[in-house]
């Protein structure tokens, strides 16, 4: 059985499908990329994963089981969008980070100081080094996006989901951030799902790049059909079957 293994997914809000027939098997340590139209469910797909809700119809493993409703840590899931502690402040959100991971949720003595050391080298990674000391009502969007970010990857969680999670990045901070992502996902062989709407994007850090689209369309209900899984291209080799697919049929382009 596959690490993320997802059977015949639908979910639906009141009567309106929003995915439906969804499969999905994933290896421990792949990196999903997730595109597709807006509105077509990637996110709501995401929330499945994470048990944040249950499908309407289908079954979701993850490591054999269905993943648990609360909050999901112990099964080593972190969501990028639970995230910054305003009262907190920036470095010691790197370190709150790190003690969810342990049994207590809680550090202390020599155990918080050196968690405080690798939240401080963590910062120096994500480019907030000299913010340490700050809160992050005093970040801009794009710092706080990149700390929780960092938060999300210091958990070294088995099953990393990202949403969009370099959206607001400049490009320079963009690539800074991809680096790092790439690095610690070689380091912790963690699962990666991300959604994403950016195609370069996609390919240059995935495995494998999904495709979420509406096979049925009802030009007189649009909302009458779900979308499922359209294209599974494999990313690897800088994602060239996806490349000679795109000269071929110009199917994909940027959404
Ligand atoms: N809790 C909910 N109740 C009702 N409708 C919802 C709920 N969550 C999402 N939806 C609807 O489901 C559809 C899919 O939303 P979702 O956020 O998953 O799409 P998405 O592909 O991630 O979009 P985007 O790329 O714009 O972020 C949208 O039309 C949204 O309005």
């Amino acid at each position: 059985m596959a690490f993320v293994d997802v059977e015949n997914i639908f979910q639906s809000y009141g009567p309106r499908p929003i995915i439906e027939r969804v499969n999905l098997a994933v290896a421990e340590g792949e990196f999903i990329s997730i595109v597709g139209a807006s509105g077509c469910g990637k996110s709501t797909f995401l929330r499945l994963l994470l048990a944040e809700e249950r499908p309407t119809r289908g079954t979701i493993r993850i490591d054999g089981a269905e993943p648990a409703l609360e909050p999901g840590r112990e099964r080593g899931i972190v969501f990028q969008r639970y995230s910054v502690f305003p009262h907190m402040t920036v470095r010691d959100n790197i370190v709150a980070a790190e003690a969810f991971q342990t049994r207590w949720g809680f550090l202390g003595g020599a155990g918080r100081r050196a968690a405080r050391d690798r939240a401080q080298e963590t910062l120096d990674r994500i480019g907030l080094g000299h913010m340490g000391a700050a809160y992050p009502a005093a970040l801009s969007g794009g710092m706080q996006q990149r700390l929780a970010i960092g938060q999300a990857l210091t958990a070294r969680p088995r099953v990393l989901l990202l949403d969009e999670p370099f959206g607001a990045l400049d490009p320079g901070t963009r690539i800074a951030m991809h680096d790092f992502l790439m690095e610690l996902q070689r380091e912790t062989r963690m699962t990666v799902f991300m959604v994403t709407h950016d195609l370069e994007e996609g390919f240059k850090l995935g495995d494998r790049v999904i495709v979420f689209d509406k096979p049925r369309w009802d030009p007189t209900d649009p909302n009458a059909y779900g979308a499922t899984i359209t294209y599974d291209f494999d990313a690897r080799n800088g994602g060239i079957p996806f490349q000679t697919i795109q000269e071929d049929t110009h199917v994909l382009q940027p959404v």
